[in-house]
């Protein structure tokens, strides 16, 4: 199939993850006699420095001209003057709304390998498998916001569309998995959560054969790390979303592992590793590629619909974290292009065993 994709490396380690992700991806077109064309653009702060915005016109047509967008990260010390006008996360809230992309699918999962990095005792860690549905696009970073010498605020809505869509969203793939939403909210304190449990209460009716649960999202905090296998699918808004995903990352081992999807109505994807740009490591060639690598594969899988291929990535993933090579962040020595050389050799190989059962399954020569 031909497919094109803009990749936006960004800021810190995110050209680093970025290059990564795109040689799985060409190795992926190579095996499989896709046509994939890449074309890069700028986000964040090398935005602002080479054009004054975090979201120049051209980034922002190309992406909603193509079938999916790969993004590294934004941000880092040179933009993040508290009086600066603009800034690089500006450019990427920007993208999203821009995109459409309401709904952000994080997933957690342990691979075994790593479990003496997690901060969790081996025992919690069996049988986790969450997939966090992060609403990416209102609540607080969308609020109008207001700054006086002394006081600041910032706006939290959520009509009640906004909340059935990604509800729905939630539900579905929960029907493709154990059957079983959390929704997270502040329901005792905030009026915001109030409407968004009662939408989620209501839209769960259209779903009898999936359980619903509703957890405050602080306790929800504590659960996580008590219980983790506990969830199945996690439902919350923008904030808590974001703040239990990265918990979350550190139950897997790293910030480095977790891939994301961001998703709206058509097929076309923000895929991102849940990570920032993190200015400490960057520019050294030890970032962990693993979470921008499983976002391509969620693109091939969410956006170009190559089911097969997106396993075949996921596998080669797990072969590299469980035999190695791995980065500082998982207890191991490789620098970034060291991953990414591993992960293709491991895709080779997954791919010509493929080859070699169905050649076999057929008798061919
Ligand atoms: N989606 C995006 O573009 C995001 C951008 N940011 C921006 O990133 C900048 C730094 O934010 P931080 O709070 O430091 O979060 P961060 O996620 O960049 O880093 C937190 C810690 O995790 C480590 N880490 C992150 N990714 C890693 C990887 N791939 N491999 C190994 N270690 C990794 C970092 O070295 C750091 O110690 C800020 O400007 C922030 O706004 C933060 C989160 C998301
Ligand atoms: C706008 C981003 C910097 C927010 C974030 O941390 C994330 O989406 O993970
Ligand atoms: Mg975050």
């Amino acid at each position: 199939m031909k497919a094109r994709i803009v990749t936006l490396p960004g800021d810190g380690v995110g050209p680093e993850v970025t290059a990564a992700a795109v040689a799985v991806l060409q190795a992926v077109a190579a095996h499989f006699d896709h046509e994939f064309a890449f074309e890069e653009h700028l986000i964040g702060g090398c935005a602002i420095d080479a054009t004054g915005s975090p979201l120049p016109d051209a980034s922002l047509k190309a992406c909603q001209q193509a079938d999916a967008v790969l993004l590294g990260a934004v941000g880092g010390p040179k933009w993040s003057d508290p009086q600066a006008p603009v800034r690089p996360e500006q450019g990427l809230l920007a993208l999203r709304a821009a995109l459409g992309v309401y709904a952000n699918l994080r997933p957690l999962n342990v691979h075994p390998a790593l479990a003496a990095l997690s901060p969790l005792k081996e025992d919690k860690l069996r049988h986790v498998d969450v997939l966090f549905v992060r609403e990416l696009t209102g609540g607080a970073y969308f609020g109008a916001k207001t700054r006086t010498p002394d006081t600041a605020t910032d706006e939290c809505k959520y009509t009640v569309a906004e909340v059935e869509r990604v509800t729905r969203r939630a539900f579905e793939l929960a029907r493709e998995r154990r059957r079983h939403v959390t929704s997270v909210d502040k329901a005792n304190v905030l009026e915001t959560s109030r409407l968004w449990r009662s939408t989620v209460q209501r839209i769960a009716a259209e779903y009898p054969d999936v359980k619903l649960e509703h957890q405050l999202v602080d306790s929800m905090a504590m659960l996580l790390l008590t219980q983790p296998g506990y969830y199945d699918v996690v439902v919350t808004e923008n904030l808590f979303g974001d703040i239990l995903t990265d918990e979350a990352a550190a139950i897997a081992g790293s910030l480095g592992l977790l891939p994301s999807a961001s998703l709206g109505e058509g097929s076309r994807g923000l895929y991102e590793p849940i990570h920032g740009s993190a200015p400490d490591i960057a520019g050294k060639g030890v970032a962990n590629p693993t979470g921008a690598i499983l976002s391509a594969a969620m693109l091939l899988r969410h956006s170009l619909g190559l089911e097969d291929e997106a396993a075949h990535v996921e596998a080669a993933v797990a072969q590299v974290l469980e035999h190695g090579p791995h980065t500082r962040d998982i207890g191991g020595h490789a620098g970034t292009t060291d991953i990414r050389h591993a992960v293709i050799a491991a895709l080779d190989e997954h791919v010509a065993n493929a080859e070699a059962f169905f050649c076999g399954a057929r008798a061919c020569g």
